[in-house]
This record gives structure tokens, C-alpha cells and sequence, in this order.
């Protein structure tokens, strides 16, 4: 017991996130269900005086991998990783506030892409093991965020949390979010152009600190990294892909593997005797986004704040660096794609997929978004917005915090644009 404490001052040292378990700290246990794997987040709260919010003291976190999706066939299994995770929230927590802490999970882009049915089991077994835990429990705790809230709270996030919402001159910023199975895009339109030629759907108003926000804000789901693969190998809903064998000109020539994406099996490898490199690349993925994302011309002028994947390909490629992150521009990830998929032999430690992944993020910007070249991404790990957060987990913006530490404002009232407009054919 008492090395758990030790552990928890380590994370977390008195002078720079003093943890004080007073009488009004509380606490709240979020779990991140993503497409790749689950999260859990055990936020500490204090509650300075009556008349203010609480304010966030410190976050404990953890994942696993996969994520709940891969367990699509065995949702007992699925849940057993979750209870797993819940276990560090029992050490945690004092026991006298077991019973006052919430517990919620919101599982995103992998139990979206998988049937009602078997999502819906993964959901059940997950709720049985919350109600068998000592925490509260409240009401649909256990279910799948919509894709717009999805991108609204990535965008608050990092708003918020650098300071732009408070205060008078409001410099936000966009936010992208490239995940496993789905992305998010998400914006303050500034001309009222935007809000004339966006789809209906694609704008939410909420209301936060006493203003009206009026986001452009969109979910694609399969357009993540991991569904990305899958739609260029042509495998994407593919129930039964046994045997068949995908091959891609952005694999290395000599390749043949497996790989086990939402509980099915692929198998998959290089072209052998065709081409292999950047332009032939570029042609299959082109495929995969062309003509199927809609694209804000006000984007194209501006910056965005650019996290998951983009980060995580951007660090594995020295584009920057793992602790400070860093400002790239859209034409950077095509550098390095030519880099990588004209010299695969070079790279052949990395993951056989680098070369398919930026040229897919590559295409994604400039085709599917519609960004310049020069178009700038800021990048920044998780520790930059979130000083007190665990070293395990640099690299993440939290798309979830907020739920916790805004609940008083937001209460998650947003509702989307209703406009007489004909739904654009756009995949969500
Ligand atoms: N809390 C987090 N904040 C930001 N990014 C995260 C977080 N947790 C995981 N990621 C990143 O998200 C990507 C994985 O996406 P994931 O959430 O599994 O899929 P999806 O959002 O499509 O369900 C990885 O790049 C991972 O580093
Ligand atoms: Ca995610």
C-alpha cells in the first residue's frame, strides 16, 4: 500500500501538482474506449471554496491493448480488461469516496465500426462490471460518444487548456484528431461563407463560460490510420477475409504478413513483382479519400493543432521531437513519405506499414481536407498541455478530461445545426 503511494507522489511531485486528499477532493474514473486500445483516466479533484469549480489536482493513467472492439466475438473477454484497468482505480481511490465516484466509459470509431449487436454485448458485459465494482454508477455510463462530440471535446481540450476560452482576445484554434478507426476535424468558422456551405450536420453550437460556440466539427468513420490500411489493401468490411491475401504498393516488395484489425484476421504483403514506392502508393491511397471528404475553403488559410497519429508518425519519423512536439507543415509529411516509400529497404526495423500510413496522412490533409502545402500543424504531447499527467502516456491530447473537469458548464448540452439542406453523399 504505502508503494503505491510513493508511486503516486512520484507522478505527480507536491510542489508542481500538490495532491492533498482534503475533505473536498473527489474523484472521477473515465475510460477512453478507442478503436487501438482502452484508457482509463482517474482524475483527482478539489474543490477550493463553494462558489468555485473544481479544479483538477491530478490524473492517474493507464491502457491496454487491443481495444474492446478486437473482442467483438468474445465480449466477457472484453470486459475482463476493463475490470483490469478498474483495479488501479480501487488502489487509488480512498474507500470512504468509492461510492461518490463516478465511473463512465465512451467508446469511440472501433465499437461504431462494428454490428449493433455485438457492440451492444461488449457494452452490457462492460456495465456488469461497473455494477459489480464498488463505484457509482450513473446512468448510461456505459456507451459510444457520438463522432461530433467527439471532436467537440478535442477541441476544448486544447482551447481550454491553453487559455483561449477564458479572457477577451479568443485565438482558437482547429483541432485534428487522427485515430485507429475514425478522424475528427473541428474549427470556429470565422466567415459566415463556411457557415453558408457546410453541410447541416457538420455544425454544432454549445454554449460554455456564458458564450455561444458555433463549430465546424465532423467524425469520419473508417477514415482513421488502422481503417485507412484496410481501405487501400481493399480489405475494409471484409467479414471474411480468411485466406485472401491484400497486397499493397506501399508494402515492402518481399513482405507477407497477418495483422488483426476489430477481431478479423488479414493477411496481406507487398507487390512482389509489380511496382512499389511513393507514386504508385499515392495512386491507391488517392483512392481511399478523393471526392469523399468535404473541404472548408476557410481551412486552407489557417493553422491546426494536430494530435494521435499525426504525432505518434510525425515522432517516429524525427519530424519532432517526442517531449516538446513541434510545428510541421502539411508538405513535411510528404517528404518523409517519399523518403520511406522510394528507400523501404532502408526502413525495414520500422513498421512495415510507415510508408502507407504518411502517405495516407499525406493524401488525407491535402486531398481529402483540402490544406496547402504549406499549411501549418502544431503538434504537442500530451505533457505540454498537461504538465501533470503521467509520463507513460506523452504524446496524447485528452479527448475525454474535460468531461470531468468542465461537467459543470458543459453538461454536455450541444445540439447540431438543423438546416432544409440536402445531405451531401459524405461518408460519417
Ligand atoms: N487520451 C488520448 N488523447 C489523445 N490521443 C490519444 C489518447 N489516447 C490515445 N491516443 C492516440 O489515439 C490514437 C489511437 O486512436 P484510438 O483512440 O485507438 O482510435 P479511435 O479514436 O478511432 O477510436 C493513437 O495515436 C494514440 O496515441
Ligand atoms: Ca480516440
Amino acid at each position: 500500500h504505502s508503494n503505491r503511494v510513493m508511486w503516486f507522489q512520484d507522478l505527480f511531485p507536491p510542489n508542481v501538482c500538490p495532491i492533498n486528499a482534503k475533505a473536498n477532493t473527489f474523484y472521477g474514473i473515465m475510460f477512453d474506449a478507442g478503436s487501438t486500445g482502452t484508457r482509463i483516466h482517474i482524475y483527482t479533484f478539489v474543490q477550493k471554496s463553494p462558489e468555485n469549480l473544481p479544479e483538477l489536482e491530478g490524473e492517474i493513467f493507464e491502457s491496454v491493448k487491443p481495444g474492446l472492439s478486437a473482442y467483438a466475438d468474445q465480449p466477457e473477454k472484453g470486459a475482463e480488461t476493463v475490470k483490469r484497468l478498474l483495479d488501479m482505480a480501487i488502489d487509488a481511490v480512498p474507500p470512504h469516496l468509492w461510492k461518490k465516484t463516478p465511473v463512465v466509459l465512451k467508446a469511440t470509431a472501433g465499437l461504431r465500426l462494428l454490428s449493433e449487436e455485438k457492440a451492444q454485448a461488449l457494452l452490457l458485459e462492460v456495465k456488469e462490471v461497473f455494477e459489480e465494482s464498488p463505484f457509482l454508477v450513473p446512468e448510461n455510463s456505459v456507451s459510444i460518444m457520438d463522432g461530433s462530440y467527439e471532436g467537440i471535446l478535442a477541441w476544448i481540450t486544447v482551447n481550454f487548456l491553453t487559455g483561449q476560452l477564458s479572457g477577451q482576445n479568443q485565438h482558437t484554434v482547429g483541432t485534428l484528431d487522427l485515430g485507429g478507426a475514425s478522424t475528427q476535424i473541428t474549427f470556429l468558422p470565422r466567415f459566415e461563407e463556411t457557415l453558408k456551405e457546410s453541410p447541416g450536420d457538420f455544425l454544432t453550437s454549445f454554449e460554455m463560460f456564458n458564450s455561444t460556440y458555433k463549430l465546424y466539427t465532423h467524425s469520419y468513420l473508417g477514415f482513421g490510420l488502422k481503417a485507412a490500411r484496410l481501405a487501400t489493401l481493399g480489405a475494409l468490411n471484409m467479414e471474411a477475409a480468411d485466406g485472401q491475401m491484400f497486397r499493397s504498393s506501399c508494402l515492402p516488395k518481399q513482405l507477407e504478413a497477418e495483422w488483426h484489425f476489430g477481431g478479423v484476421k488479414y493477411r496481406y504483403g507487398g507487390n512482389k513483382e509489380g511496382e512499389t514506392g511513393f507514386k504508385p502508393c499515392y495512386l491507391e491511397v488517392l483512392k481511399v479519400v478523393k471526392g469523399k471528404l468535404h473541404q472548408p475553403d476557410e481551412i486552407r488559410g489557417s493553422s491546426f493543432y494536430a494530435f494521435s497519429y499525426y504525432y505518434d508518425r510525425a515522432v517516429d519519423t524525427n519530424l519532432i521531437d517526442y517531449e516538446q512536439g513541434g510545428v510541421l507543415e502539411v508538405r513535411d509529411f510528404e517528404r518523409k513519405a517519399k523518403e520511406v516509400c522510394d528507400n523501404m529497404e532502408r526502413y525495414n526495423s520500422a513498421s512495415p506499414f510507415l510508408c502507407m500510413d504518411l502517405t495516407y496522412i499525406t493524401a488525407l490533409l491535402k486531398e481529402g481536407f483540402g490544406f496547402r502545402d504549406n499549411t501549418l500543424l502544431q503538434s504537442r504531447p500530451r505533457s505540454f498541455i498537461f504538465p501533470c499527467a503521467a509520463d507513460t502516456h506523452k504524446g496524447r491530447v485528452d479527448a475525454i478530461h474535460k468531461t470531468f473537469l468542465i461537467h459543470k458548464n458543459f453538461k454536455g448540452k450541444y445540439q447540431q445545426e438543423k438546416k432544409n439542406k440536402k445531405k451531401q453523399p459524405l461518408q460519417g
